[in-house]
């Protein structure tokens, strides 16, 4: 029988003719960056970086100070253009040729290390906000969701765990449940990779733990890449570890093959990797 157009042929579990615009994962790797350097005048922030992703992984990457996370970071969001190398989407789409917004539209979601929520609006609101993909606050008080976004939305507040709180202002949450709805906003936007930058810094013992939990069972579904100091929290969640220096990657792999590499111990002068 044909298959109807524009749908994938699937061979096994693999995408084999990717559908227009979708990210073909056919060798199990979501994003790739190859020889990515960029230069802030004439110092090389990244240097010929290369990196792959796997579609699903739950990825930490570590590094120490100016070690080029946050750039990186940056390329992969479309935020800042490289000099020269390439990044690809799937093995199909040119990262590079996409504005930001567009990247940001169901390819990259990016979390930064402060939450950002609207504080005067609730819980539901946050998430609604961006699900409707509206900007300001006041237009989410105009806008009507229809019931398929209504049950996206308890969908990702059950997800982050505050569906209980939903019709609390978020101004009031406490500082690791900012972060989960600043979470939970980004997972309104479908994103195939979910970018998560230093996410447990300044949470208590237990905010860290439900946070683990939390990214541990987005990835899967989605990547997961979390760029973290602290070791104890990557102690948690930690399957491949990408250790990044002076713009390239230094090292890769468990935990704890990357903390006994004499090249990683002598970045981190002469210590394990530890929490800065
Ligand atoms: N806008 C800029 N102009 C000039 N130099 C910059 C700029 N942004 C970053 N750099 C330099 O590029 C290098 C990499 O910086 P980057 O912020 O990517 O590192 P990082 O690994 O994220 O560091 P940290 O862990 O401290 O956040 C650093 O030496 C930094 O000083």
């Amino acid at each position: 029988m044909l298959s109807a157009p524009n749908e994938s042929e699937i061979i096994g579990d693999r995408v084999a003719n990717p559908i227009p615009g979708q990210p073909d994962v056919t060798h199990g790797a979501i994003l790739y960056l190859e020889d990515v350097t960029l230069s802030f005048d004439g110092f090389k922030a990244l240097n010929k970086l290369n990196l792959t992703l796997d579609d699903g992984e739950l990825r930490c990457i570590i590094g120490p100070n100016g070690a080029g996370k946050s750039t990186m970071m940056d390329v992969i969001t479309g935020r800042r253009k490289p000099d020269s190398g390439q990044v690809f989407f799937g093995q199909n789409i040119e990262l590079l040729k996409l504005a930001e917004h567009d990247i940001a539209n169901g390819m990259v979601g990016r979390k930064f290390q402060r939450p950002t929520v609207f504080e005067a609006l609730t819980v539901a609101e946050n998430i609604e906000l961006t699900l409707l993909g509206k900007r300001a606050p006041w237009q989410v008080l105009k806008a009507r969701s229809t019931p398929a976004e209504q049950t996206r939305i308890d969908e990702v507040l059950t997800t982050i765990g505050l569906i209980g709180l939903r019709h609390q202002l978020a101004g009031i949450l406490s500082h690791g449940q900012k972060q989960w709805l600043e979470i939970g906003m980004l997972l309104a936007q479908n994103p195939r990779i979910l970018l998560v930058d230093e996410p447990v810094a300044g949470m208590t013992g237990e905010e860290m733990a439900r946070t683990a939990e939390l990214l541990v069972s987005l990835a899967g579904e989605r990547t997961v890449v979390v760029v973290e100091h602290d070791m104890a929290f990557v102690r948690k969640i930690a399957r491949t570890v990408t250790v990044l220096h002076q713009g390239s990657v230094l090292a890769e792999g468990s935990l704890g093959s990357v903390q006994s590499n004499p090249k990683v111990i002598e970045v981190y002068l002469g210590e394990t990797p530890c929490s800065h």
